[in-house]
């Protein structure tokens, strides 16, 4: 192949269009978030988390009735089998519950006759029972390592409430609960990310729900992407006060090492998002009687982002990560949980696509991904290629 007809290689897939969605748009230059036409800062304001499942995974904002008949599903399908529970116990107290939770996915697959009927309504009840029932494998996973029973679902409670109950054993007072929902509410969906690129290259093959989600789970927990909020709480657990925090910026960015929480592939501003977790951050600080974390956090922010600018004279932005890691610490959130936490929230959102993927009607019909890569190895001539066998190589 000559030097002019050699494919370009987009590392990344930056910049390439690769499908059309009706869930969601980040505009990246104007740091504005879309849910179905609606701004992610207004839905934050205004609505809990199941009225978001029901805009991502219904197209539409929930009536009253609508609403409730959706809380009804939820509260239904909480419940995870006996036998899930039970495997869950065999599992190393310090595994990690990113693959906890990816590993739960299959197994309610096991569980659930509709993952052999390829109908939209099959794949809508597939979602609401992810959506309900992954917070319920976390709750148990967190009190079964730490040798606890785990806690049944209230069905008098909702989403939010009900699974801060099962994590802590005890209900949550009521700003706690809506800072949790909110939470949930902004990290519910983010176009094409890669979590959700995952689940929707995996749905392409026509692969069921539950394949494509736990897939999805897998992506989300590398620390460039969901991971990142674990490492963003365990780096301010590192500088331990507002005073350390410039001196470790500059120590991060002359070592040429990252400062988790930075940075982003699509804004080229704040994450929309990150405004409204940082005051949430600092009152649940305020409420659990140590803002430390929240203050270390706009040091970081502020000397991270002139540092940045220093030295690669380029801006560099929080995203999602930054804030909601020191805001699930002051609510006594287990470090290790906070990108499972994102997990429960995203599903909605990976689940949506999925069935966009595979039942969208507008044009152009999404199709299997099947992209392809450069070969930058050898071409063997015909002598070389001829099989050599093991005792002669
Ligand atoms: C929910 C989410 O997934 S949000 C993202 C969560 N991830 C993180 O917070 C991890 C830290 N951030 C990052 O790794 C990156 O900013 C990413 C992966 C999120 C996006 O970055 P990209 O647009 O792909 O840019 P890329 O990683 O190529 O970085 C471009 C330059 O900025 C630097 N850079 C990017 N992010 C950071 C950061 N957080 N700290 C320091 N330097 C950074 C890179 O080292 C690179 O420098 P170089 O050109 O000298 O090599
Ligand atoms: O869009 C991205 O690349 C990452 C992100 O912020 C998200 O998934 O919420």
């Amino acid at each position: 192949m000559t030097e002019a007809c050699a494919p370009t290689v987009n590392t990344g897939l930056r910049g390439v269009t690769v499908a059309s969605t009706k869930i969601s748009d980040v505009i990246g230059d104007q740091g504005k978030l879309i849910y179905r036409g609606f701004l992610v800062s207004d839905l934050a304001k205004n609505t809990c988390f199941e009225e978001i499942v029901h805009l991502l995974l219904f197209e539409k904002l929930p009536t009253a009735e609508e609403l409730t008949a959706l809380k009804q599903k939820l509260t239904a399908e909480r419940a995870v089998p006996d036998a899930l529970i039970e495997a869950l116990k065999t599992r190393p107290a310090d595994a990690l519950p990113m693959d906890i939770l990816q590993a739960a996915v299959p197994m309610l697959a096991n569980h659930d006759s509709d993952v052999t009927d390829t109908s939209q309504e099959a794949a809508l009840r597939m979602a609401i029972r992810l959506v309900a029932k992954l917070p319920t494998v976390l709750a148990a996973w967190e009190r079964i390592r730490k040798g606890l029973a785990p806690v049944s679902p209230d069905p008098e409670l909702d989403h939010s409430a009900n699974f801060l109950y099962m994590l802590f054993g005890k209900p949550a007072d009521s700003e706690t609960v809506r800072f949790f929902d909110t939470g949930l509410v902004l990290h519910a969906e983010h176009s094409f990310n890669a979590s959700t690129f995952a689940a929707r290259e995996v749905a392409s093959t026509r692969a069921h729900m539950y394949a494509a989600v736990s897939a999805a789970i897998g992506s989300l927990s590398g620390e460039l992407h969901g991971g990142a909020n674990v490492r963003v709480m365990r780096m301010l657990l590192d500088i331990g006060s507002p005073d350390k925090a410039e001196a470790y910026v500059n120590r991060v960015l002359d070592e040429g090492k990252k400062i988790m929480g930075l940075g982003h592939a699509v804004y080229k501003t704040d994450d929309p998002r990150a405004h409204i977790l940082a005051p949430m951050s600092k009152r649940a600080g305020e409420l659990a009687g140590d803002t430390r974390w929240y203050e270390i956090s706009k040091i970081l922010e502020e000397k991270g982002k002139k540092a940045f600018k220093e030295r690669k004279g380029t801006d560099i932005y929080v995203n999602v990560d930054f804030y909601s890691a020191s805001l699930y610490y002051s609510m006594g959130i287990p470090v290790d949980l906070y990108s499972p936490l994102f997990a429960i929230s995203r599903v909605a959102g990976w689940t949506a696509h999925v069935i966009e993927e595979q039942f969208a009607g507008a044009a152009p019909k999404p199709m299997l991904y099947r992209p392809e890569s450069k070969y930058i190895g050898e071409y063997c001539g015909p002598e070389e290629c001829r099989f050599v066998p093991m005792d002669q190589r």
